[in-house]
């Protein structure tokens, strides 16, 4: 009786995890079908604790007369309700691995590249310019007046407006640019095999865009606009941190000189002409 009733209890209480766990983790609602083997062992179990508890000898007689076959009947429902339910588990901790990865690459608010992986995304493209001399750029973008937004519309608006513009900008990339959310109201554009005058090109684009599609707000038209700094990778030695430098010091003049205008920062020793607006 007490081996019965301690191991309905186990197979009740791991079916409840297990079931709890595969519908919060899984979004599964019917979680609860693939608790059933081990729902429907400790049922059997708690009846054979019971019956063992008010009819001691029926029990009794019942394994003395056919022992071997009731053991080997229980530990064989046992296995399988087992073998079902660690696939369970594995199922469950697929899940969260998933999850997880996913969480540590793309920016929880927007769905874009996250800093982090942007970072990884430019390291990795100026390892292959360093190597095969590829041409690449990159570009800083940041909202305008984006405090005025949260403080008059409020921060739900904010959040919103900033998934506004990750969609915006994403859609308006070719299949091998990156669009990053670097922090804040900032975003960074990689642009492979882009030359400066074609990055400036793009962000105009962008800048465009955004200024073309306001964001919906409860009925309203809230205006959106960016100021974007492009820069290009030099070939002579260039730095990751110096050419995001440079798209840095590119807006950080587009906003001094107004904001939603696009500037490009060349490469030392790199002539302005035909970039500067
Ligand atoms: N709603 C929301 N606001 C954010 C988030 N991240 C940053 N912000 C806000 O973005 C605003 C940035 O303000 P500032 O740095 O003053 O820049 P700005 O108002 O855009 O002004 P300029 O960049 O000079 O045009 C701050 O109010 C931040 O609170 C976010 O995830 N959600």
């Amino acid at each position: 009786m007490i081996i019965s009733g301690a191991l309905a209890a186990l197979c009740l209480s791991v079916a409840w995890d297990l079931q709890r766990e595969a519908r919060a983790r899984m979004e599964l609602r019917w979680g609860v079908v693939l608790a059933v083997p081990l729902l429907a062992g400790g049922l059997i179990f708690g009846l054979r604790a019971a019956r063992a508890l008010l009819s001691p000898g029926t029990i009794v007689a019942e394994v003395a007369a056919d022992s071997g076959l009731n053991v080997a009947a229980a530990f064989g429902y046992l296995i399988i309700a087992l073998v079902f339910q660690l696939t369970l588990v594995a199922l469950v901790v697929t899940r969260g691995v998933v999850e997880l990865r996913r969480s540590s690459r793309y920016d929880a608010l927007t769905g874009l590249l996250n800093r982090r992986a942007m970072q990884a995304a430019l390291e990795e493209q100026a390892q292959r310019s360093r190597r095969l001399g590829e041409p690449f750029s990159v570009l800083m973008l940041d909202a305008d007046h984006f405090k005025t937004v949260n403080d008059v519309q409020g921060h739900a608006a904010g959040d919103r407006a900033l998934q506004h513009l990750g969609t915006v900008l994403a859609a308006q990339m070719r299949d091998i640019d990156r669009v990053g959310r670097w922090g804040g109201e900032e975003f960074v554009v990689l642009l492979p095999g882009a030359s400066l005058a074609q990055a400036r090109e793009v962000a105009e684009r962008l800048r465009e865009r955004v200024q073309a599609l306001p964001l919906r707000w409860q009925d309203r038209a809230v205006a959106l606009t960016l100021s974007a700094g492009a820069s290009q990778w030099s070939e002579a030695g260039d730095e990751l941190s110096a050419l995001l430098a440079r798209a840095d010091a590119a807006l950080y003049r587009a906003k001094a000189a107004g904001r939603n205008r696009v500037e490009a920062e060349p490469a030392p020793g790199t002539p302005r002409v035909g970039l500067v607006s």
